[in-house]
């Protein structure tokens, strides 16, 4: 039994009123209640996500040294390869068990100015990697546009509401590796608890134990898709845009049991942000007598540098 509802992306884009309803009243009660959602019906093919899959597995497997070429700490680990063990959930001093790289927004050579995003890496060893990423990049943020449109609508906002904010956003598609576990990791963990920083987040890989949710009575629940499914979760822009009535949902990675510590697990989120100067001020909608504003205004892009400090991947 998952703890997870699941919703079909077909029922929203069908022309049946009553069929698009429903998807939006069932997205809408899970993420009031338990934050998350498996979703069929997505834009991502199984041959993409097999391709895909099968680079990031080449990738991890290449020497050390040669991911380390890719690593670059300028840009606050947004592109590229961030090696084992940099990152920290909020709050926590050990890093977690993981690497990883982004791919980040593909915007025009005419628009980069504006935008301010720094390059995709190329990995000169795989010649697909990097053509592979950005396909599968495309078809997860038109995903997600379907599913923020959704979420307008359950809001009492304009269906496209969100379309201007997520145009050339700065969203982040990041394939993870959980190596082997070599030693008695003490307090270090996959994965440690934490809330994403972005509107919401699309994660392939969530067919394999692992993934827990933690529910209002602060018990963790596993959390397991279907092979066809994405998990998908709101984050904490979205929570503080609509004023904690969408919840940003408490997540981590646990270690797997001893006899398992000699595999790996890989999954790949795909951030949803928005572009920068989006304003992620309470929505006028969300407060009321019985709700108050909770949050202080803050655009996209201040909120997302403090939360990069926090992570320690902008040193102060
Ligand atoms: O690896 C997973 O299943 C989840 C990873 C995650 O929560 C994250 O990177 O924010
Ligand atoms: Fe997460």
């Amino acid at each position: 039994m998952n703890n997870i509802p699941s919703v079909d992306l077909h029922d929203f884009i069908s022309e049946d009123p009553n069929r698009k309803q429903k998807f939006v009243d069932a997205i809408g009660k899970a993420y009031e209640d338990i934050g998350f959602v498996a979703l069929k019906g997505h834009f991502l093919d199984d041959a993409l996500v097999e391709n895909l899959y099968n680079e990031v597995k080449n990738f991890f497997d290449l020497p050390v040294a040669t991911k380390q070429k890719y690593e670059i700490p300028e840009v606050a680990g947004q592109r590229g390869y961030v090696s084992f063990g940099k990152e920290s959930a909020k709050g926590k001093k050990e890093g977690d068990l993981k690497e990883f790289w982004h791919f980040g927004q593909y915007v025009d050579e005419n628009e980069k100015k504006k935008y301010g995003y720094p390059d995709n890496v190329n990995v000169e060893e795989l010649p697909n990697f990097n053509a592979i990423g950005k396909e599968a990049y495309k078809m997860l943020e038109k995903t997600a546009k379907y599913v923020l449109r959704a979420l307008a609508l359950h809001l009492g906002l304009e269906e496209t509401y969100f379309d201007k904010y997520i145009y050339n956003g700065n969203s982040i598609l990041r394939p993870i590796h959980y190596p082997p576990i070599k030693e008695e990791p003490k307090e270090a963990v996959r994965a440690a608890a934490h809330g994403d920083i972005n509107l919401i987040t699309l994660l392939m890989g969530a067919q394999g134990r692992g993934l827990q949710v933690q529910n209002h009575k602060g018990e963790w629940l596993d959390a397991i898709a279907e092979p066809d499914e994405l998990m998908i979760n709101v984050g904490d822009m979205l929570s503080r845009h609509t004023n904690n009535k969408l919840k940003s949902t408490i997540h981590r990675v646990v270690n797997p049991p001893k006899e398992l510590w000699g595999t790996s697990r890989y999954s790949i989120p795909f951030f949803m942000h928005p572009v920068s100067d989006m304003k992620l001020d309470v929505l006028n909608n969300c407060v009321d007598e019985n709700n108050p504003k909770q949050f202080e205004d803050i655009t996209a892009g201040e909120f997302l540098t403090e939360r990069l400090i926090e992570l320690g991947l902008i040193k102060k």
